[in-house]
């Protein structure tokens, strides 16, 4: 397997703040690699510096063995990294369908030129983007609320829709922001069922953070724990359980129970 995601000796300061100290870990291709940890271990920090949001203070993120320190969130997309799950507002008045159609980066349709000359052939493209974000929506059991507008979804459905922008935009790798936060245990089996589909059929990569240890377990192959700003140990979930230190650190020496009660 090839590594996709390479974090090199990764820091970041907020002030006195030290957020993510030195950590280096990688993701491989085809894995749906977990990440967790104790609040304030620096999920998110280093989440954020992988998807673009902000630079490191110090240290490289590798994308394909391509220094991509400190890219921009739509350069990585354009690179086949996008991050879930953030249905931006300004989507949330549009319906589902017209969220997933919205995908496709460059689509005839925007270009001028394309639009004046190519009529035919810019209609011909958006009937079948429509087409397949139907398809989409058939897969994940959203088409019952295909004309429904994105914000009055329910948590779990905008989940899915996110899972759905994915499927439209032909990432490569995906970083999943808690799927099980705030979703019912039906959505989350769909979630949790297209995730795997994703990453079987399609080779989808995903580098998840989650606190639902159970959806962990069930999902992710490896498991890396951060704590205190880097990474503590990594293997397979039934390992890490067993693990003394992990057990001491994350589950608080006590029950192997969620993070979160
Ligand atoms: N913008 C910021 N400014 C200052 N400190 C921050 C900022 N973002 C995060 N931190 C601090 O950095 C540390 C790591 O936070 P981070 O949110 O990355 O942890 P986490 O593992 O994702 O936690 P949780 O599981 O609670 O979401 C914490 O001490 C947090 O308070």
């Amino acid at each position: 397997m090839a590594t996709i995601i390479d974090v090199q000796d990764v820091t970041k300061r907020f002030g006195n703040v030290l957020a993510v100290d030195h950590c280096s870990l990688t993701v491989e291709e085809g894995s749906i690699t977990g990440l967790i940890g104790p609040n304030g271990a620096g999920k998110t920090t280093l989440f954020n510096m992988v998807a673009g949001t902000f630079p490191p203070s110090s240290g490289r993120i590798l994308l394909d063995g391509e220094d991509v320190t400190g890219l921009a969130a739509h350069e990585l997309f354009a690179r086949g990294l996008l991050r879930t799950f953030q249905i931006a507002q300004d989507f949330s008045h549009m319906t589902a369908l017209e969220n997933l159609m919205m995908v496709p980066a460059r689509q005839s349709g925007e270009s001028f030129f394309n639009a004046c000359f190519r009529r035919g052939a810019v209609l011909a493209e958006e009937k079948q983007t429509r087409s397949r974000a139907e398809d989409v929506l058939d897969i994940l059991r959203l088409s019952h609320v295909k004309n429904e507008r994105a914000g009055n979804l329910s948590g779990g459905q905008k989940k899915l829709l996110e899972l759905g922008r994915v499927m439209m935009a032909d990432a490569r790798v995906v970083l999943l922001d808690e799927i099980a936060a705030g979703v019912n245990r039906t959505l989350l089996n769909d979630l949790a069922a297209a995730v795997q589909r994703l990453n079987r059929e399609d080779g989808l990569t995903f580098f998840v953070i989650e606190h639902d240890m159970d959806l962990i377990a069930r999902l992710c192959d490896p498991v890396i724990v951060m704590a205190a700003g880097s990474v503590m140990v990594e293997g397979p979930m039934a390992e890490i359980r067993q693990n003394p230190e992990v057990v001491e650190a994350y589950f608080g020496g006590g029950v192997q129970a969620e993070a979160r009660p």
